[in-house]
């Protein structure tokens, strides 16, 4: 069997340590590794020549991405996890107990576990590649750091940056992780591994003390001090979960046991906490995120089909969302955009929108000014047709008017290449509309962004009849090079993401006309695990944009989609939400910092306020439609596959991640008591509750979208 250990002994008395997983993309952590390390180790303090340890990666891209996710997730019971914790633990603190120096020279990913095993090296250079980022993102999978981390990262960089560091999952740049104390040094690549030798020769040294502002020393300092910091971080996570992840609270307990009781108990607790998660449904939800999304990123979108370079992109439209597409273009993608616009206003205000992003990015010392210039420098704008002859996509994000995407289509086909791809960014008009204008209907398909173009990762693809494999694939390859996920979907009013959002609106919608409170709603749908709730997205999003979209669904998909006729109401005062400060809440300088609702649009729907319905009785009035919608979406051919409905789901409008996408929900309820429960609220309130054919179908047949 290949090894994936090799210890090289050099004439100077440093031996070097290499990972390598034979066969794999990236380094992981496996549970049968264990015997060879363990040999490993024990031949290094049996060699007397040995003075110093360098502990390295071979892959160009990874130290170690973390515990093998795949063996985490075929664990049977927790006994199982926990001895895997547990073998971790013991081969961390064998590493940490060598008497002679160990360093870690880490380029490229060191997450999870792989930083854990960095951790229990005494010492830590890191290189200063792009690559490189440090971190414990476990807590993204339900988890939190099984190896040792909850114990040994607090007492390197101090209890409020280590809480902070698992309660994220946030990565630490270079710079940055060297700033904290992470790590000892930053080096470029090529010679990190003489710098790690250098420092091991240098013998072991105490660890720097931590920088820490008073307030931060003064709570670590005492048991009594600490536990109101422990209280404090409790407090806030379940504030920002609602309960409804079980890792945080477990990580600051670990933290919690680890420093008032010491590091035996804190491995103990950890243990036992780290087994009680991986078999936990949150966890087993939230890695089947982390498989979904890895298998996307190698498809092409169109079977047998390859993508096109893409050398140059054209933005029509200079608002919101073209100002973020060219943005994501030129910042992600680092290809040329030019904008589009009828005026000089729109164009400048493109500009600005890239400009202040990426400015950002300065201000946070992300990047430096001449990054940021270089970056501004790909972008160009333009009232006319002129300099786009060779544009490889032209992404159109004008108003949605059919008349004005036909006029883009025949001016882009006169004035582009042959092969020229028009995009989309319709949020409603049906693709296969768009395209009966084009003499070269297979260049045309669907992309459509979800605002804020720059923090949103969900992007649909959508293929109309005759759009080509080569223009879904060159798509598909160019939204995964701005950094989005995308999905392809087929053609239809609303696609996907849009369609099962507007249900669940409306519902919230019916729900506000019957006297529940605005705060209500939002509160209830937020505890069900919604970023924001349903009267919060719409003033978000436009109650103007909402009422657009309402009529095109509900022509092209029946009488289920109408929108309550008395929200007309809203318009006719003049109420588009955030946009023009008149909404469910209240806008503008006079608004108090906590958000208030603006009681005056009650009067204006007569609406009688009613005592408040139970909150788990709301969320599931409004969600239980999207869910049954989600089906039928499936059942027309609109997404390909259940996976693709749980990713655009919870990536386009915030489905609860924790609950896995809406088909993994519908497991989870099972499909029987989903089918029994529409069809009371179809008794109650009508036949838009009524369930779709495949639920009945899986009801009938005791079915599941998911085998695992
Ligand atoms: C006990 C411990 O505390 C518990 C843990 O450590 S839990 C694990 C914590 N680590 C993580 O969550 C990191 C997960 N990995 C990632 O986020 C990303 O893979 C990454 C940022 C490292 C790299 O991203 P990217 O360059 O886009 O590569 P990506 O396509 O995702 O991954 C490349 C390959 O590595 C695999 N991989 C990466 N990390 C993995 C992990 N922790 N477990 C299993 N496989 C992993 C991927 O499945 C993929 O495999 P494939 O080539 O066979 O499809």
């Amino acid at each position: 069997m290949e090894k994936t250990f090799n210890l090289a002994r050099r004439e100077d008395g440093i031996a070097i340590l290499t990972m390598d997983v034979p066969g794999e993309t990236m380094n992981t952590l496996k549970a049968e590794f264990g015997p060879e390390i363990t040999e490993i180790l024990a031949e290094i303090k049996a060699d007397s020549s040995i003075k110093g340890l360098v502990v390295t990666s071979g892959k160009a891209d990874s130290f170690v991405a973390g515990a093998d996710i795949t063996m985490l997730a075929a664990c049977k019971s927790e006994a199982d996890a926990k001895a895997l914790s547990q073998q971790g633990h013991v081969v961390f603190s064998e590493l940490e107990g060598l008497s002679i120096p160990v360093v870690a020279a880490i380029n490229g990913a060191c997450l999870g576990g792989g930083l854990e095993l960095a951790l229990a090296c005494h010492l830590r250079v890191c290189s200063d590649d792009k690559k490189t980022m440090l971190g414990v993102p476990e807590v993204q999978l339900g988890l939190l750091p099984g190896g040792g981390g909850t114990q040994r990262l607090p007492r390197l960089v101090g209890i409020a940056t280590a809480l902070d560091m698992m309660l994220t999952g946030k990565q630490i740049r270079p710079k940055q992780a060297l700033k904290m104390g992470l790590v000892n040094d930053v080096v470029p690549n090529s010679i990190l591994v003489e710098t790690a030798v250098e420092l091991a020769k240098k013998g072991k040294q105490a660890a720097k003390p931590v920088k820490q502002s008073k307030i931060n020393q003064f709570l670590e300092s005492s048991s009594f001090t600490r536990d109101i910091m422990f209280d404090q971080a409790r407090k806030q996570v379940m504030k920002k979960t609602q309960g409804n992840y079980p890792a945080p609270a477990k990580i600051i307990d670990c933290v919690r046991q680890g420093m008032n009781k010491g590091m035996v108990k804190g491995l103990e607790v950890e243990a036992t906490h780290f087994a009680n998660l991986v078999m936990s449904k949150e966890s087993a939800a939230l890695r089947s995120l982390f498989f979904a999304t890895t298998e996307m990123k190698k498809e092409t979108g169109a079977e047998g089909a390859e993508p096109r370079k893409v050398n140059k992109v054209m933005v029509l439209g200079g608002g919101l969302m073209g100002g973020g597409i060219a943005s994501v273009t030129t910042t992600k993608a680092k290809i040329p955009a030019r904008v589009k616009d009828i005026s000089e206003q729109g164009l400048s205000n493109a500009l600005s929108y890239a400009y202040k992003l990426l400015d950002k990015g300065v201000k946070r010392r992300h990047m430096t000014p001449a990054v940021r210039d270089n970056i501004m420098s790909l972008m160009t704008t333009t009232t006319e047709y002129t300099g786009i002859k060779d544009a490889d996509i032209v992404v159109e994000a004008v108003f949605e008017d059919l008349a004005l995407k036909h006029q883009m289509v025949k001016d882009v086909e006169r004035e582009c290449g042959e092969h020229t791809i028009f995009a989309s960014n319709t949020s409603s008009l049906p693709i296969g509309q768009i395209a009966a204008a084009a003499s070269r209907p297979e260049n045309v398909i669907g992309l459509h962004y979800f605002s804020p173009v720059e923090k949103m990762p969900l992007v649909e693809v959508i293929a109309h009849k005759t759009t080509s494999p080569e223009t879904i694939a060159t798509t598909v390859a160019f939204a995964r090079k701005q950094g989005k996920t995308p999905i392809v979907v087929q053609d239809g009013a609303g696609f996907y993401v849009n369609r099962i959002l507007a249900l669940y609106m409306n519902e919230a919608a019916q729900l506000l006309l019957e006297g529940q409170r605005v705060e209500h709603l939002d509160r209830a749908l937020v505890k069900f695990g919604f970023p924001v709730g349903p009267m919060t997205l719409l003033d978000e999003v436009g109650i103007d944009v909402g009422a657009k979209i309402s009529p095109i669904l509900e022509k092209e998909l029946g009488e289920r989609f109408k929108a309550p006729a008395a929200f007309d109401k809203l318009l006719g005062d003049d109420r588009k939400g955030r946009k023009n400060g008149k909404g469910f809440y209240q806008y503008g300088p006079k608004a108090k910092k906590a958000k208030l609702v603006d009681e005056s649009v009650y009067k204006v729907l007569d609406i009688l306020i009613a005592s408040d319905k139970e909150a788990k009785d709301v969320a599931e009035r409004c969600t239980i439609q999207m869910l049954n919608e989600a089906v039928r979406c499936l059942e027309e051919g609109i997404i390909a596959s259940p996976r693709d409905g749980d990713i655009g789901a919870i990536f386009g409008i915030g489905f609860p991640p924790f609950l896995g996408g809406p088909f993994r929900y519908i497991d989870t309820l099972g499909a029987g008591n989903l089918v029994a429960t529409l069809r009371s609220y179809q008794t109650l309130y009508g036949d838009r509750f009524a369930p779709c054919e495949t639920l009945v179908n899986m009801a009938t047949e005791g079915r599941q979208f998911y085998s695992h």
